[in-house]
């Protein structure tokens, strides 16, 4: 039920040979790109490749029963056979990956589709194009430098990224899948779904959105889990929602299972898991510990911090005459999210005062008393880096490590056996990483 890879590798490799420009005649397709033409074999077509001196020929495979089964057939002379079949594929192997690692990785955005119509037909009869994903180019132009956030923790997020990438050995030496969770939670247009979009476009890595209101049932999910493919973010949005109306028909042990089941052996490996919420308090804790999730970030509205931010990146001032009045207002609990305040200076971005009036406006009628729960956060932010509130406002950067385990940056000679005490400070040293699994308990 996965695509197999080598077939997309030898369509790559053939695409590139160059006896391919002498045919006689070929296809010519339109790439990913608009201006990119990509030659492509013709179903009666057959090109020769030379290899270790022997010659090859490869043809397009014929149309099996099922529409979506495409081949490609290789013939080789039996006295090479032997000598060169395995070679070759390694060969192509190699050159199909150098292709891939040239090309600008093309982001695709999936979303999953139903798998009944609402009579009821099944979209999908078993064995005829049974992909439940559809794709799009992914261009979504959010970056983690247009995402107003805390420096420092768009710093921690990268690295941890970064880490993430070159992790494979280290999770495979504990047992673990190389795969990495995070839970964005946050009022609603604070940047959640920007920010995911910011992690495809720093890693690179394809962005699988999951709409569960289109899934049937728990191994409708596993199905869908199934069918994506590795370097790619899975997003499952407003989870919270999802579980608190049960609004979809997957259980909540089918979404335990989707985050750290068995069936992540094999198909979570080199994956990101992206879970967002509005508010994570009312939601099983089960869901919650490491390993389902292992990093939390919290999308509080905008303080008087992010409206600087949000004021230069949208207006292009770093200062104004109404800053005070305006750093007044946040600081009497008044609050909005930054896509209300985006939209605002959007609205007013050719007059600056204009826009900072009408941001002055709103906070004083529907941002009234927004922000009381929400200077907590900020400071949790500025401390943890990863911030964690619990129904009783947010808890002081030592409760947070109790709770989650904490992530630990320091450099490669500290043995990873070590454990900090609760008066060592934090402090990122080198480009390494080690984030603790199993939460540690301090004092
Ligand atoms: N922290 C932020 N920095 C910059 N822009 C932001 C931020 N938060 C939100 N925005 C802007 O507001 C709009 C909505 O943001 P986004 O969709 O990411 O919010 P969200 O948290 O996913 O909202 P929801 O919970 O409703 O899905 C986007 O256009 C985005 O550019
Ligand atoms: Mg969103």
């Amino acid at each position: 039920m996965q695509e197999n890879q080598l077939y997309r590798k030898v369509s790559l490799y053939l695409n590139s040979l160059s006896t391919l420009d002498d045919s006689d005649f070929t296809n010519l397709v339109t790439g990913k790109k608009p201006n990119d033409i990509v030659l492509c074999l013709d179903p009666n077509q057959t090109v020769d490749d030379n290899f270790l001196g022997a010659t090859v020929t490869w043809s397009n495979g014929d149309k099996v029963e099922r529409e979506d089964c495409r081949s490609f057939v290789l013939k080789v002379r039996k006295a090479d056979k032997r000598r060169i079949v395995r070679p070759y594929l390694q060969h192509i192997h190699t050159v199909a990956d150098e292709i891939e690692q040239r090309k600008q990785r093309d982001l695709k955005l999936y979303m999953n589709v139903k798998r009944y119509d609402d009579e009821g037909v099944d979209y999908h009869p078993r064995g005829v194009g049974n992909v439940r994903w559809r794709s799009v180019p992914f261009t979504h132009p959010s970056t983690f430098d247009t995402i107003a956030m805390e420096e420092d923790l768009k710093d921690k997020v990268k690295s941890d990224l970064e880490y993430f990438l070159k992790a494979k050995q280290y999770y495979h030496r504990l047992g673990r899948v190389w795969k990495r969770s995070f839970l964005l939670y946050g009022p609603s247009g604070t940047g959640k779904s920007s920010f995911v979009a910011a992690m495809a476009n720093f890693i690179s890595y394809d962005v699988y959105v999951i709409d569960l209101s289109k899934v049937l049932n728990d191994s409708d999910l596993n199905f869908l889990l199934l069918q994506t493919k590795s370097k790619s973010i899975i997003v499952m949005e407003e989870l919270d929602r999802f579980l608190k109306e049960k609004s979809t028909g997957v259980s909540l042990s089918g979404v335990l299972n989707f985050m750290d089941g068995i069936l992540n052996s094999c198909c979570a490996e080199e994956r990101v898991m992206v879970f967002t919420m509005n508010c994570k308090e009312h939601v099983d804790p089960a869901l919650l510990r490491p390993g389902r999730i292992d990093v939390h970030i919290h999308f509080p509205l905008c303080d008087f911090l992010a409206f600087k931010t949000l004021a230069n990146s949208y207006l292009g001032v770093k200062d104004h005459k109404l800053f005070p009045q305006v750093e007044e207002i946040f600081q009497s609990g008044a609050s909005l999210s930054p896509a209300e305040i985006g939209e605002l200076m959007i609205a007013n971005r050719n007059s600056p005062s204009r826009a900072i009036k009408s941001v002055i406006t709103a906070l004083q009628t529907e941002g009234d008393g927004r922000g009381l729960g929400n200077v907590g956060a900020r400071k949790s932010v500025d401390e943890a880096g990863v911030s964690f509130r619990s129904s009783e406002g947010s808890h002081t950067y030592r409760e947070f490590r109790k709770f989650y385990g904490f992530l630990r940056m320091k450099s490669n000679k500290v043995s990873h056996s070590q454990t900090l005490d609760d008066d060592s400070v934090h402090k990122v040293e080198g480009d390494s990483m080690t984030a603790s699994d199993t939460p540690k308990r301090f004092g």
